[in-house]
């Protein structure tokens, strides 16, 4: 195990006691229900998808008797901008909860332009006032590429996130580099299993797979998350916790990725997705039509909390 764990020069403070976490600004939050695919519940949208003028974000709830597995939360906010504010607050909210609860968060990340949407993270209030102590850091999916190249998923994080953060180096999980695609999935597996057994990440008393307490998912164009491609036999692994790739649409070609089952077996899950390449997606995940081939993203379906956050332009064709 020890193979898989990175240690990185992180400035490391003590931390003064922290301030409470801000209270959002009060917005107009506009509700209505959609359906899961998964549930093929009717489409009973309450409210439509107007904002107030002024407004930076509506909201999209499913009614309680839709609540649980399946359904989700969605919001949308009119700029990245306003939709980095809020992760920050439900990242650093969710991390103070598990870590009052467990004394523990594990937090998992994906690659591409999650990173930059959670700058807000590392920018007072919430740089002084979350407990990084207590954060345990994985990836979703993995470039198998060396740690100091410009396709590492780690890298990517470490510039824009983690170098930023007295995280505990022992505490990020990064993969093996000096192993090949297979390899360095049985690896990052093993590593897994080694913290489920010392407790650090939790089970699913449901799946027996990994609970992790928040997985940060970005999507493609094409509807993949994680390195779940769109009609790859990937998307059906059942039984590993960590696979490997070799023939990813999307460069670089080889990669480590979560598999469903662990996806779905998480606490929370926040889907982030921004522009108006994603919206044909994001329709297809979230609007009225039925399809009878998913996509990769229409599969997220955790045990816990699912919430979207969406900018106006990926919400476009809601
Ligand atoms: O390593 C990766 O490629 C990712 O983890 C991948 O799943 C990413 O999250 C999506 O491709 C969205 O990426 P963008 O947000 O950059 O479009």
């Amino acid at each position: 195990m020890a193979s898989s764990l990175l240690y990185f020069s992180a400035p490391f403070r003590t931390l003064p006691s922290p301030p409470p976490l801000p209270e959002p600004p009060r917005i107009p939050l506009y509700v209505s229900r959609f359906p899961h695919p998964l549930t093929h519940k009717s489409l009973a949208f309450s409210t439509g998808f107007r904002a107030a003028p002024g407004s930076r974000r509506f909201c999209l709830r499913p009614k309680a008797s839709m609540a649980g597995k399946g359904n989700g939360k969605v919001e949308v906010f009119d700029s990245e901008e306003d939709l980095s504010v809020s992760l920050a607050k439900y990242t650093a909210d969710l991390a103070d909860k598990f870590s009052k609860e467990k004394g523990s968060f594990t937090v998992v990340l994906s690659g591409g332009s999650l990173i930059k949407s959670l700058r807000k993270l590392v920018e007072p209030p919430y740089v002084d006032a979350v407990d990084w102590s207590t954060w345990h850091v994985f990836w979703v999916d993995e470039r198998v590429v060396p740690k100091d190249h410009d396709d590492s998923n780690y890298k990517l994080a470490f510039d824009g996130f983690l170098s930023k953060v007295p995280i505990l180096p022992g505490k990020v999980y990064a993969i093996n580099d000096a192993l090949p695609a297979e390899g360095a999935a049985d690896d990052y597996e093993t590593c897994l299993k080694h913290l489920v057994k010392s407790n650090v990440i939790s089970v699913s008393a449901a799946t027996g797979f990994p609970k992790f307490d928040l997985m940060l998912l970005g999507m493609g164009p094409d509807g993949h998350v994680a390195s779940l491609f769109p009609g790859h036999p990937l998307v059906k692994e059942n039984e590993k916790w960590v696979t490997f790739i070799k023939d990813s649409p999307k460069p670089p070609p080889e990669r480590i990725t979560f598999t469903f089952p662990v996806i779905n077996s998480s606490a929370n899950i926040a889907l982030v997705v921004c522009g108006a390449g994603k919206a044909g997606p994001v329709h297809a995940a979230l609007g009225s039509g039925q399809s009878s081939d998913l996509l990769p993203v229409q599969m997220v379906s955790p045990e816990g909390e699912l919430v979207w956050f969406l900018d106006k332009d990926a919400a476009s064709k809601l």
